[in-house]
This record gives C-alpha cells, sequence and structure tokens, in this order.
C-alpha cells in the first residue's frame, strides 16, 4: 500500500482534447490515497475528455501524467489494468451477465489465460458484492436492473479490480437524490476506508462541496483544483455560470436561481 502522504496521481500542466484542437489546457493538481475528488465544469469544458485522457483510452496533447511515481505512457495495458479502473456510464454490452458475472470481470487482470478465480480474487469479489450491497441481486441478470442499481454493480466491479485509482464518468447520471447521495458516499467509504484515489466527473457540484475532499474545476482558464471550503473562499464556484441565471450561495454551499 502506498504511504499517505505520497502523491498517487500528479498532472502536471497537462493540455487534453482531439488531434491538435485543446478543449482544455494548464490542468494541474496532485491526488494522494484515499482521496475522492470531483471534477466539475459546465457541458462540453472536457470532464470526460479528461477522464478519458487519464484512463489511457485517448492521446493527451502535452503535460504530464503521472500515475504511482510512472508516466502514463510508460504502463502496458496489462500494468496500467493493475494500478487504474475506470467505470464509464454507458457499457450496455456486459448486460446480459450475471451481476457476479460482471463483477468477477473486474479480476481479469489478476486471472491466468483460462480466467481461473483463485481464494483471494474470490474473496475480493465476496467484499464487493457485500459492501456495495448486492447480496440480494448477485444472482439476477444485469439488464434486469434500475439504473441505481447497476451503477452500484459498475463501481463494485472497480473495487473487485483492486487498483490504486478509480475513474468514474458521471457516476450519479439518471439517479434520484436518495441515490446520487448513496453512490456518492460508497465512493467516499471506498476512498477513505480502502485508501483508494477516486476522481469522478459530476454536475452535482452541491453534493461534491459536501462529499469531497478535492474538486478539479474545469473553468476553462485556470482550472481551480482544492479543499472544496478553500474553492468557496476564492469564490472559485461563482464565477462558474452566468450570474444573472444562477448566484452562488457561499453560507450554504448551494446555487439559487437569481430572482
Ligand atoms: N470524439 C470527439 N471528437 C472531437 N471532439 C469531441 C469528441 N468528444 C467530445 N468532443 C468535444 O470536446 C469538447 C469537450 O467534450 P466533453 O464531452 O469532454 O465535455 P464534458 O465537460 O464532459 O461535457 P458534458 O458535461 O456535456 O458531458 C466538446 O466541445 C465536445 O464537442
Amino acid at each position: 500500500m502506498a504511504k499517505v502522504d505520497e502523491n498517487i496521481l500528479s498532472i502536471k500542466d497537462l493540455a487534453i482534447g482531439y488531434d491538435s484542437r485543446v478543449v482544455a489546457e494548464h490542468i494541474n493538481f496532485d491526488l494522494k490515497a484515499g482521496m475522492l475528488c470531483g471534477i466539475v465544469g459546465i457541458n462540453g469544458i472536457g470532464k470526460s475528455t479528461l477522464l478519458r485522457t487519464l484512463g489511457g483510452f485517448q492521446p493527451k496533447i502535452s503535460g504530464d501524467i503521472i500515475l504511482n511515481h510512472k508516466n502514463l505512457k510508460d504502463y502496458t495495458a496489462s500494468n496500467l489494468s493493475k494500478e487504474l479502473s475506470v467505470v464509464l456510464t454507458e457499457q450496455p454490452a456486459s448486460k446480459n451477465l450475471t451481476v457476479q458475472e460482471l463483477i468477477a470481470l473486474g479480476r481479469q487482470p489478476y486471472t491466468n489465460w483460462l480466467g481461473s478465480l483463485t481464494e483471494l480474487d474470490k474473496e475480493q469479489i465476496r467484499s464487493s458484492v457485500a459492501a456495495f450491497l448486492l447480496e440480494d441481486l448477485k444472482h439476477r441478470k444485469c439488464h434486469e436492473l434500475s439504473d441505481g442499481q447497476m451503477q452500484r454493480v459498475l463501481v463494485a466491479r472497480a473495487m473487485a479490480q483492486d487498483t490504486s485509482i478509480i475513474l468514474l464518468d458521471e457516476p450519479t447520471t439518471h439517479l434520484d437524490l436518495y441515490h446520487k447521495v448513496q453512490i456518492l458516499k460508497m465512493l467516499q467509504e471506498l476512498a477513505h476506508n480502502k485508501h483508494k484515489t477516486i476522481l469522478f466527473t459530476t454536475h452535482e457540484i452541491e453534493l461534491a462541496i459536501q462529499l469531497c475532499d478535492r474538486i478539479l474545476i474545469l473553468d476553462g482558464k485556470d482550472q481551480p483544483f482544492g479543499d472544496p471550503c478553500k474553492l468557496i473562499e476564492k469564490q472559485h464556484f461563482d464565477r462558474l455560470f452566468p450570474s444573472e441565471m444562477v448566484k452562488f450561495d457561499a453560507k450554504t454551499g448551494t446555487y439559487k436561481v437569481s430572482k
């Protein structure tokens, strides 16, 4: 396990985008083990592009992505899958599997070519099923689940993969308030209790302020990053949306419709 004060993820002057078209640049932040970090920003600002770039699904334009002291570009696919897991919103190909089978796929980086599971693999699957309250659902097909249940299964699979970093693209989309809070609290527990470094994109700024240890704001300029309270003090949330539409209330950490 990494030492508590070590940076697990270090992003240095990163520019992201498509071919030579820069979507966002000057992205800088460090995350340690056990930190939950939300990535927020308006539609189309580059949140998913950043997540895909960090996950190695698309090339960066410039800058450095350092995972556990090693540059992302120096990882083989197989080694990367032991350091980093990615939960994307739409994964229709796997929906015909049962909940338990899908979670077991998280162990793929560790199994031999026959895919046989060791006792350690089985234990990791059992504890992921338990942590995400999936005991009663484990023999159901994934296509029979609600969005909230499916989201829990996808995060449980990432937990079974047992990587130091977990990236999630909008894990609360389509969920009601209760289930948004439920999944975010489960992610917080996973970060704090199992010392995972977890980054997720979200439009739930108010929940992210309450639950995250760090927030990265993609604002198209300086991309502020830090403790949510410090970001509030520095008025970064006030500038996120045009104030004639919504105003940020620093006392409550919420947005109010401008009258
Ligand atoms: N495959 C692609 N090729 C070229 N441009 C793309 C591609 N995918 C996204 N973009 C563009 O990159 C920019 C950032 O998109 P991205 O999906 O990262 O934003 P986002 O912040 O996640 O948005 P949202 O909140 O709406 O999900 C947008 O201008 C988008 O049109």
